[in-house]
């Protein structure tokens, strides 16, 4: 099996990057040294983006972002670059490294309202970064849209000023940036929309911070990537059977309603499940049978053959939801599968079907956890979805990693919640934030294909969340494979692929 680091990429909120600052401090490196590091690198960054001699606009604000400016700018002129500097506030006024940073500019510096963002070839915008802490409005706002509207590139210092660290919501207004450059680790905010499309191209740079600070602030949120799951996931054994990898079962709706659940089964197998198994209403046993050749049928009509279904103990991981009608029948089949304590991935029908009484499902969920010692239902919903069982969490404002988070917590589950920025919560607090994936995926029946990935990686014995966190990572990965033209039916096999280069991936690591 191949091996990867065990540490995930962490992702630090602005609180835990200034802790991040503080420690690497007192271990004996200077607040200067780091801002000096952070302004060549923005400096660097910004002669990529622009030819000699420029001009160059560096808007600085009130903070150390602002210093950050003020370095760059000095550097950039030593290049040989045409610069000029516009600052917000009065640059007496700047404290600490900021002011060494403006003592070290040393020329001329314009107040914010003299500038003009179209006479420039480069906007460097350093007004805010980790230390927003209100909306953008005013005079500020009134630039930012001005730097907005006219074409000129814009490179943000650590993130597009406007847009939240730890969020990636937009305070008033935000700049749509060309790139933007961070420091030692990226944020949340880089990776939650609408954070990441203002932030353009990202580029992350080590200043000097140490990471052994992250052991101290113990980071809980990470980058989907498998550095966070790569070592949990299962392979197959050189001398291993089809029963050493699982056996996955995807509960089918009616006549009608039944291609859900292949493209979920064909999924779980091409993703590693040793045997699948479509559970099937007797109407559309036939319907299966006419498209299925790997993944098995059996006839399973409501809760009491699907509690004699159960005995087998080796039916270990099961899927409930993708077409399979709202209601009781989806209630029973829910309430049996986690009673007897195997992995259930819930989505769409299965999750709309307890929008009337959520806590009765969070109550199953708790007790199969308990009972099976580890997370046993993964749910995954999109917004939609997710605000039938959390009305309350929807509600409060963008903050969507809080909302997987809390959701997570209060239904005692992995909660996959799905979009561009899929954030994946476990109980205990831990999320990923995932990054692949393409806007073809917007397509009827990818969620589908991706409950399939998942349940085949709980089929195989990875703990839930990194399952999850697995399941969501390659599914990205499949439609980054295919390119554009994509429907559901394509993933799967673009897994082969996907497996090929993740194990490269965790050779390299
Ligand atoms: N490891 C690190 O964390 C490092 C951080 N550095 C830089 O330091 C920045 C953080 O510096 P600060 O904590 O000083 O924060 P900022 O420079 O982002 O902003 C803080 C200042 O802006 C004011 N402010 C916040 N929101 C405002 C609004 N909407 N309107 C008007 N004023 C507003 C605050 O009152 C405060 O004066 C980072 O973004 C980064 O660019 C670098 O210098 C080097 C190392
Ligand atoms: N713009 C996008 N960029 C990347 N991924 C997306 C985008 N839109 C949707 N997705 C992904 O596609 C899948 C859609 O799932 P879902 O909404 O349940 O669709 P369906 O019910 O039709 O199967 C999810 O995994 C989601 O994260
Ligand atoms: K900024």
């Amino acid at each position: 099996m191949p091996t990867c680091a065990p540490i995930g990429t962490a992702l630090l909120t602005p609180t835990e990057m200034a802790e991040a600052d503080r420690l690497t401090i007192e271990s004996g490196i200077s607040g200067w040294q780091l801002m000096s590091a952070a302004g060549r690198a923005v400096a660097g960054v910004a002669a990529e983006m622009v030819a000699l001699p420029g001009p160059v606009a560096c808007l600085a604000g009130p903070g150390n972002n602002g210093g950050d400016a003020y370095v760059a700018a000095a550097n950039l002129r030593e290049q040989g670059f045409a610069v000029r500097v516009f600052a917000l506030g009065d640059p007496e006024r700047l404290a600490g490294d900021a002011a060494f940073a403006r003592a070290a500019w040393n020329a001329e510096i314009e107040p914010l309202a003299a500038f003009e963002a179209d006479q420039f070839s480069l906007i460097i915008d350093g007004l805010f970064g980790a230390g927003l802490s209100r909306a953008l409005d005013g005079e500020v706002a009134n630039c930012v849209e001005r730097a907005n509207a006219c074409r000129t590139p814009i490179l943000s210092i650590d993130l597009p000023s406007g847009v939240a660290g730890d969020s990636g919501v937009v305070l008033g207004t935000a700049f749509k940036a060309r790139r933007t450059i961070s420091f030692f680790r990226a944020k949340p905010g880089h990776r939650l929309e609408p954070g990441r499309s203002l932030c353009g191209e990202i580029t992350i740079r080590p200043i000097g911070i140490l990471p052994d600070v992250l052991q101290t602030i113990r980071p809980r949120t990470f980058d989907n990537d498998p550095n966070l799951w790569g070592r949990a996931l299962r392979w197959p054994a050189d001398a291993g059977h089809k029963y050493d990898r699982g056996h996955a079962v995807i509960l089918s709706g009616g006549a009608s309603k039944t291609g859900a659940a292949r493209l979920a089964a064909n999924a779980a197998l091409r993703a590693g499940a040793g045997l699948v198994t479509v559970f099937s209403p007797a109407s559309a046993v036939l319907v299966h049978a006419a498209h299925l050749t790997a993944a098995m049928i059996k006839r399973c009509e409501g809760a009491s053959e699907l509690d004699t279904h159960l005995a087998d103990e080796r039916l270990n991981a099961f899927v409930l939801g993708p077409g399979f009608g709202v209601g009781a029948k989806a209630r029973d089949a829910a309430r049996l599968i986690l009673e007897k304590a195997r992995a259930l991935v819930l989505d769409a029908d299965g999750i709309t079907s307890y929008a009337d009484d959520p806590r009765a499902l969070f109550a199953l969920a708790r007790e199969a956890g308990k009972k099976a010692s580890e997370t046993r239902l993964v749910m995954t919903p999109h917004a939609g979805e997710f605000k039938r069982l959390f009305p309350d969490l929807a509600s409060s404002e963008g903050a969507k990693l809080e909302q997987a988070r809390e959701a997570a917590a209060r239904a005692h589950s992995i909660v996959v919640l799905k979009g561009r920025d899929t954030v994946i919560a476990e109980p205990g607090g831990r999320a990923a934030i995932n990054s692949t994936g393409t806007p073809w995926l917007a397509t009827a029946g990818t969620g589908d294909v991706l409950t399939g990935m998942i349940v085949a990686q709980l089929a195989q014995g990875t703990p839930a969340f990194e399952a999850a966190c697995a399941g969501v990572w390659m599914h990205g990965k499949a439609a980054e494979a295919f390119g554009p033209g994509l429907i559901a039916e394509d993933l799967a096999p673009m897994l082969p692929k996907v497996f090929g280069d993740l194990a490269r991936l965790m050779d390299e690591t």
